[in-house]
């Protein structure tokens, strides 16, 4: 008999409940996935932007996930926000330890514009962590940022995913178009092959977390089960239809209905 299937995120906080720890474990939830979590920071942050940041010990972050490493395994996990190199050094000995597909969300600028780690983490990140993930998911200034070269075009972002790939280490990098114009478009490089995925540009301001939400889903396809591209096209349906439910809330971009995906028979 196999295990319920189960996920891990290790992310900071939102109690707007749109993005971080909170949009993964309704995801999770959603897609039928027992989640469990490791916080970093606790940020106090709402639909208009972060107002303040507190991170957690270094001692605390690893103690967390030693408590779940030394109890329970865990079909997948992922990261999100990992504010600083102490952070990242610890997270990247115990992952280095694992066995499980690693989704990592590149997380370093929230769409208000508030930076969530420090400047210096973002060249740890690209030279430890990124060759231990079995998939990265940069937006288009993380991907840029990566590689140190703008994105442009269509043509750029493949070209981005190819490179951090074969140039920074990566198991396979999906670069989103979220923050092109026209259709929303994102590029999966796994290596070999390079895979698209399309929908239609949704308009709407309400898309506080759809990062979080879409590295949430493939993390939870992957143990569920689901190879690589398979998990990824699941996802890109979820978060499709999470931004098409998504709804006003607060004064500024309101989040992404994790709920509303079940109108759609998307977790069927
Ligand atoms: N307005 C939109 N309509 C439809 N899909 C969108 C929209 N905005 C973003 N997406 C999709 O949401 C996912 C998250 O992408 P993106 O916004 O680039 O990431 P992030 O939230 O990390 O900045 C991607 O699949 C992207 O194509
Ligand atoms: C705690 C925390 N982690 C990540 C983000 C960024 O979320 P993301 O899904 O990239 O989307 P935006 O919230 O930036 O629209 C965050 N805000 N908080």
């Amino acid at each position: 008999m196999r295990q319920i299937p189960s996920a891990l995120t290790i992310a900071g906080t939102d109690p707007s409940g749109g993005a971080g720890i909170q949009a993964d474990l309704k995801t999770f939830q959603e897609l039928k996935t027992y989640g469990m979590s490791v916080i970093t920071s606790i940020v106090a942050q709402n639909t208009t932007g972060v107002q303040d940041v507190h991170h957690l010990p270094v001692s605390m972050v690893k103690q967390q996930f030693e408590s779940i490493l030394n109890d329970i395994s865990f079909h997948a996990f992922k990261t999100g926000m990992i504010a600083n190199v102490d952070m990242m050094r610890v997270i990247s000995e115990k992952t280095s330890e694992l066995d499980v597909p690693y989704v990592m969300d590149p997380v370093m600028v929230a769409t208000s514009g508030d930076p969530l780690i420090a400047k210096e983490a973002r060249h740890f990140l690209r030279e430890h962590l990124l060759p231990l993930t079995s998939i990265v998911t940069p937006n288009i200034p993380e991907a840029a940022d990566i590689t140190g070269e703008k994105i442009d075009s269509v043509e750029d972002m493949k070209s981005a995913a190819e490179q951090i790939v074969h140039k920074h280490g990566a198991g396979a990098a999906l670069v989103k178009g979220g923050h092109m114009k026209g259709e929303a478009i994102d590029f999966l490089y796994d290596g070999n092959k390079m895979h698209t995925f399309s929908s239609e540009r949704i308009d709407t301001n309400n898309t506080h977390g759809t990062g979080c939400t879409y590295s949430a889903a493939i993390t939870a396809f992957l143990s569920l089960g689901f190879p690589l591209t398979a998990a990824v096209e699941k996802a890109k349906y979820f978060v499709t239809a999470a931004i098409r439910h998504s709804f006003s809330l607060g004064k500024g971009n309101g989040p992404t209905n994790h709920w509303a995906t079940r109108i759609e028979g998307v977790t069927k």
